[in-house]
């Protein structure tokens, strides 16, 4: 059941009375049989504008985001795809100079309200960056940090543990290492690794930012593997430079263009087979970006 009460294969309204992005009941995951109910809506954009100082880098976004599938986001480079992936978890709050216009919902509930904890929306929504980025500790310890820090190492962190680095498929790699050093990983291994301690603490949402762009073809198919595996469990929003790894792995795709405009949104299939916008088939097709 969704906040606002509908049922599976319904889109949650907006709302913005009870439901808090950063409390526990708002974000419980709904049980939906896929094979039966097409997917929830779980993140909408309504509207979206951002800016950085004067300059516009988002205009006018509206999209909605189904739960556990993969969402690709692709244009070329500026048209604000990254800022389109921070502004669902508020990482544009960091840079002094943003501001967001319009509303962001998740579970029907706008997360620019005043209401919400930016940190605890974070736990549920959370973040893979384009460089591998491992806390200088141990293999171990880059996993069980979150655990920590949200209060969450109890008697079972071990085992914890173990099940973030084998839903990251990187334990067969590393099990007989744990106390390594996780900067002596290869890159792509790293990256699974910063995969493995974004989901330690069990977050809803998984928003990746050009994951395997810094990796070589094996260490990306293996990211792409794992993103597809992913989707099973949780909701996954990446960007990617790479058209054909979007139209491999993904469900939606998602094209911006330059100027920070949203151009079309829908089925993977749909966009690069039969796109209806001149300007998208240009772009997949690679006469421009
Ligand atoms: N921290 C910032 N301060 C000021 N302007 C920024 C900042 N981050 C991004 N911008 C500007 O916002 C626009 C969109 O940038 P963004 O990084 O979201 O695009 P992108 O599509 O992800 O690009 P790329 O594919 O090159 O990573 C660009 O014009 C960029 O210069």
């Amino acid at each position: 059941m969704t906040p606002d009460g509908g049922g599976p294969g319904t889109v949650p309204k907006p709302q913005t009375g009870n439901a808090r992005a950063d409390d526990e009941s708002a974000t419980d995951r709904p049980s939906t049989d896929q094979s039966t109910h097409p997917a929830e809506t779980v993140i909408e954009s309504r509207d979206l504008d951002v800016f950085y100082g004067d300059d516009q880098a988002l205009q006018g976004i509206d999209m909605e985001i189904p739960e556990r599938q993969v969402t690709a986001l692709i244009g070329p480079s500026g048209c604000g795809k990254s800022t389109f992936l921070r502004s669902i978890n508020r990482m544009n709050d960091l840079i002094d100079v943003a501001r967001v216009e319009g509303e962001l919902y998740f579970h029907g509930k706008n997360v620019y309200d005043d209401d919400v904890d930016p940190v605890a929306l974070r736990r549920k929504i959370g973040m893979v960056f384009q460089k591998p980025n491992p806390f200088p500790k141990s293999i171990f310890d880059n996993v069980a940090y979150g655990l920590k820090v949200q209060g969450k190492a109890d008697g079972n962190l071990e085992e914890k543990v173990h099940t973030a680095l084998e839903r990251a498929a990187i334990l067969d790699e590393v099990e007989d290492r744990l106390d390594e050093s996780g900067l002596e990983l290869s890159g792509g291994q790293q990256q699974r690794l910063c995969i493995a301690r974004a989901i330690a603490t069990d977050p809803e949402v998984i928003l990746m930012d050009e994951p395997a762009s810094a990796l070589d073809p094996v260490a990306t198919s293996q990211i792409e593997d794992l993103v597809e595996e992913l989707a099973q469990e949780y909701t996954v929003v990446i960007v990617t430079h790479n058209m054909q790894q979007a139209a491999r792995i993904s469900d939606k795709t998602a094209v911006f263009l330059t100027g920070g405009e949203l151009v079309e949104f829908g089925d993977t299939n749909e966009i690069f087979e039969n796109p209806e916008h001149d300007r998208v088939e240009d772009y997949i097709t690679g006469k421009f970006g």
